[in-house]
């Protein structure tokens, strides 16, 4: 069996996001051929760029701040342009995912944001593939995709909690867009029938 390497280069600042991340990763790795690794890009090394070049898939993650993604990931943004120079990242699958504060708090800029730095990179962006929950007077917020969000997925945690206040419809979306990334690269690794 062929198998793929998700890698989610993400930046949590006081950890919310990292959950999040963490949540991408278990639902990545939990797809047969699949493995995952996180990459904090806060802390970027040769290694660790290495492991993006080599990935089949990339979902980047990052809270919102001020309405888009926190300063630290748009300097991770930034750096890649070394790779856009030369296409290098042509062709791979792109996800994303951001957590806020705030219902909405402006997460679809970051969220549109993270899609428009995979285009710049030729990369293939997957979608949530997820119907929006929590929007009928019968439904809930324990639904999948509670926040109803379509390009990647969006989380929500309370400014006043810690990281395990990350709410546990907002993880289990997370791992569907893992899942749903790491089936989409093995598909996408298949040839092309003649
Ligand atoms: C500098 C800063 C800016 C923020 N801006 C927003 C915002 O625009 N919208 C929002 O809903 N929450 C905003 N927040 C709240 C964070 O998104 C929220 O606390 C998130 O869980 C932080 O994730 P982290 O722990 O991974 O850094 C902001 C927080 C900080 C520190």
């Amino acid at each position: 069996m062929s198998s793929v390497h998700v890698a989610i280069a993400y930046y949590s600042g006081y950890g919310h996001t990292l959950e999040i991340a963490k949540a991408v990763a278990d639902g990545a790795g939990s797809v047969p051929g699949a493995r995952a690794e996180l990459v904090d890009v806060a802390e970027m090394t040769d290694p660790k760029w290495e492991a993006l070049d080599a990935s089949d898939a990339i979902v980047f993650g990052t809270p919102t701040y001020m309405g888009s993604a926190s300063g630290a990931f748009h300097a991770f943004a930034e750096a890649t342009s070394k790779r856009w120079m030369t296409q290098r990242w042509l062709d791979k699958l792109a996800s994303g995912f951001t957590n806020s504060g705030s219902m909405s708090g402006d997460k679809l800029h970051t969220l549109q944001y993270l899609a428009l730095l995979a285009a710049q990179h030729g990369m293939h962006w997957v979608s949530l593939g997820l119907m929006p929950g929590w929007n009928t007077t019968t439904s809930s917020e324990h639904d999948d995709n509670r926040l109803g969000f379509y390009l990647g997925a969006g989380a929500q945690t309370w400014n006043d909690q810690g990281p395990d206040a990350v709410h546990a419809a907002d993880l289990a979306t997370a791992r569907h867009l893992g899942a749903r990334v790491a089936t989409q690269a093995l598909r996408y690794r298949q040839p092309l029938a003649s």
